[in-house]
């Protein structure tokens, strides 16, 4: 028996002693500042010549480490290994897979400001970011862990006379999990761990920008006593080794969670036959987001303006989540943008280690771009906060509203993944709808009302994975939002649901006749 799954609560950092908890992680996580992470295959630790080195996005020249880079022998050697390790790690019974992910969370929880702490240095997270990030990661743990002790007892169907039928869920055998570096141990750990508890064996190739957090997962697996080749860290230049996982005829299934056009071409390639190869691969894309938050005429505009600067500068806007679209009916419009915009001048930029509300953004790749589309919207609209950028010592974007916006301005259209929010009008709650379905994308959104038809006409026509009433639209909680997105956000298939990890499994029904 385990107790019943309740989410991880946030760490009170006002309190005096969490305060000082955290703030000695982070001087302790200093201490491995340089440290070289090595692949590991088949639980075998091998330091490869050709690293990759992870800095700080806030202090670029500051090196938090170096993490061996796999080639495509590497990967060969880790489908070898996390062949091997199926056939014996599909025969733990669910229960016992369960039971050992329960023990990593255990982990997790009592490491929990290592963690976090480090993902302030290599993600530029804001400590309650981090803090989250965290959480999050011992949320899916917890939550797939029940779930597959659920789905161990199968389904029930129907018997007759003389005949007695079973339906069941098997595993699926060796896959590749690919994550992104914005949630870089939530959703790396999710996406590598809910195949494992399903009984499944990984390849994991984590984002580049954030190697040592997701080295973090290994330590901890090593620690819970996971059998060597279940997961395999093999991060890696893309270029070099993506394909090649993506194609291998030993690839049953692929997960995924990135940009639209990586997930694409993962779509792609992985629906092509290889020789070898007498299965169809699954693919899991969770890709980009244009989130909107809608504000009605009647809406509390105060509520309006809190939920939308949360919701688009938390963690300076890199969320999939992240809303970078208000569209404001007219009534409100000025007030709202006046609201938030005195908001937004208020957030302070700056190291997260000094508990700054921004951090940088990610990479100098990511400074270029945002600071392109900055430019952009001071074309297309009318620049009414931020604008500010400055990259001499880290990547620092400040917190941009741009007005007046067309709603077809590319502003309006492209995910930016920065600090970035446009604002429209509109002249009714139909044209706020159409504005909103007009992207792309579909993964959440938010209305503020106080109209109940106008909420009861989004949940039918606001055409999102996850749409929120009269808050922000980020910040799902696993297991209470289960978060997925339609259209080319992705293949919705919803982590943190009671349905997540029918995606590694197959079901089986065995038919007896007495
Ligand atoms: N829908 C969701 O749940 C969700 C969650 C988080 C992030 N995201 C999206 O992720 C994006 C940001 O993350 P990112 O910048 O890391 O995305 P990205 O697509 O650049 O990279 C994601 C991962 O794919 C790898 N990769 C890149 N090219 C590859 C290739 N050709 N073959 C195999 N792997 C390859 C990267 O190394 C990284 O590990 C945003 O678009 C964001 O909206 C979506
Ligand atoms: N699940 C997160 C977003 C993940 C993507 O970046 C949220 O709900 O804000």
């Amino acid at each position: 028996m385990v107790v019943p799954y309740q989410a991880e609560p946030a760490t009170d950092f006002s309190n005096k002693e969490n305060k000082k908890a955290f703030q000695d992680a982070l001087k302790q996580v200093k201490n491995d500042f340089g440290v070289q992470r090595p692949l590991v295959i088949g639980g075998r630790h091998i330091q490869t010549d050709d690293k990759t080195t992870s800095i700080n996005p806030s202090e670029k020249s500051q090196v938090i480490g170096h993490v061996s880079k796999a080639k495509v022998e590497h990967i060969e050697e880790a489908f070898s290994a996390a062949e091997e390790a199926f056939e014996s790690w599909s025969e733990w019974s669910p229960e016992e897979r369960a039971e050992l992910l329960i023990r990593a969370a255990a982990i997790i929880r009592r490491r929990k400001h290592e963690i976090s702490a480090l993902m302030v240095y290599e993600a530029g997270k804001p400590w309650n970011e981090a803090d989250g990030d965290t959480n999050e990661a011992i949320d899916f743990l917890e939550y797939n862990s029940r779930s597959m002790m659920e789905l161990a007892k199968g389904k029930p169907t129907l018997d007759r006379e003389g005949e007695h039928n079973h339906y069941f869920y098997q595993p699926m055998g060796v896959g590749v999990t690919i994550s992104p570096w914005n949630f870089p141990f939530a959703i790396m750990a999710n996406t590598t761990l809910a195949p494992v508890v399903a009984g499944n064996t990984v390849l994991l190739k984590p984002s580049g920008d954030t190697p040592l957090v997701a080295y973090k997962l290994i330590e901890i697996l090593e620690e819970a006593g996971l059998p060597k080749g279940v997961v395999n860290f093999v991060p890696g230049s893309s270029k070099d080794i993506g394909d090649y996982m993506i194609d291998h005829h030993k690839t049953h299934f692929v997960t995924f969670t990135g940009s639209k056009d990586v997930g694409k071409r993962i779509t792609e390639r992985a629906a092509k036959f290889q020789e070898g190869q007498n299965f169809i691969k699954r693919t899991i894309t969770e890709m980009g987001g244009k989130d909107t938050i809608i504000v009605d005429k009647d809406a509390d505009t105060d509520l309006a303006a809190e939920s939308i600067v949360n919701s688009a500068f938390g963690f300076s806007g890199q969320k999939c989540s992240a809303c970078s679209r208000a569209v404001i009916h007219e009534d409100v419009y000025d007030e709202v943008l006046k609201k938030s915009v005195k908001l937004t001048k208020k957030l302070t930029v700056g190291n997260p280690v000094d508990e700054n509300y921004m951090g940088p953004v990610i990479s100098q790749s990511q400074f270029d771009k945002i600071s392109e589309y900055i430019k952009i919207g001071k074309k297309e609209g009318k620049l009414k906060a931020g604008g500010k950028t400055d990259d001499s010592k880290g990547f620092f974007i400040h917190p941009t509203v741009i007005a007046d916006l067309d709603p077809e301005a590319v502003i309006m259209q492209e995910e930016i993944f920065g600090p970035v929010v446009g604002f429209t009008k509109a002249k009714d709650f139909d044209e706020m709808l159409r504005i909103a379905n007009n992207t792309e994308y579909g993964l959440t959104g938010a209305v503020i009302t106080n109209t109940r038809e106008h909420w009861h006409l989004a949940c039918r026509k606001f055409n999102v994975g996850n749409l929120y009433l009269n808050r922000g639209c980020t910040a799902a909680v696993v297991g209470y939002h289960p978060f997925g997105g339609f259209k080319m956000s992705g293949t919705d298939q919803k982590t943190g649901s009671p349905d997540y990890l029918l995606n590694f499994l197959e079901q089986k029904v065995v038919s007896e006749m007495f």
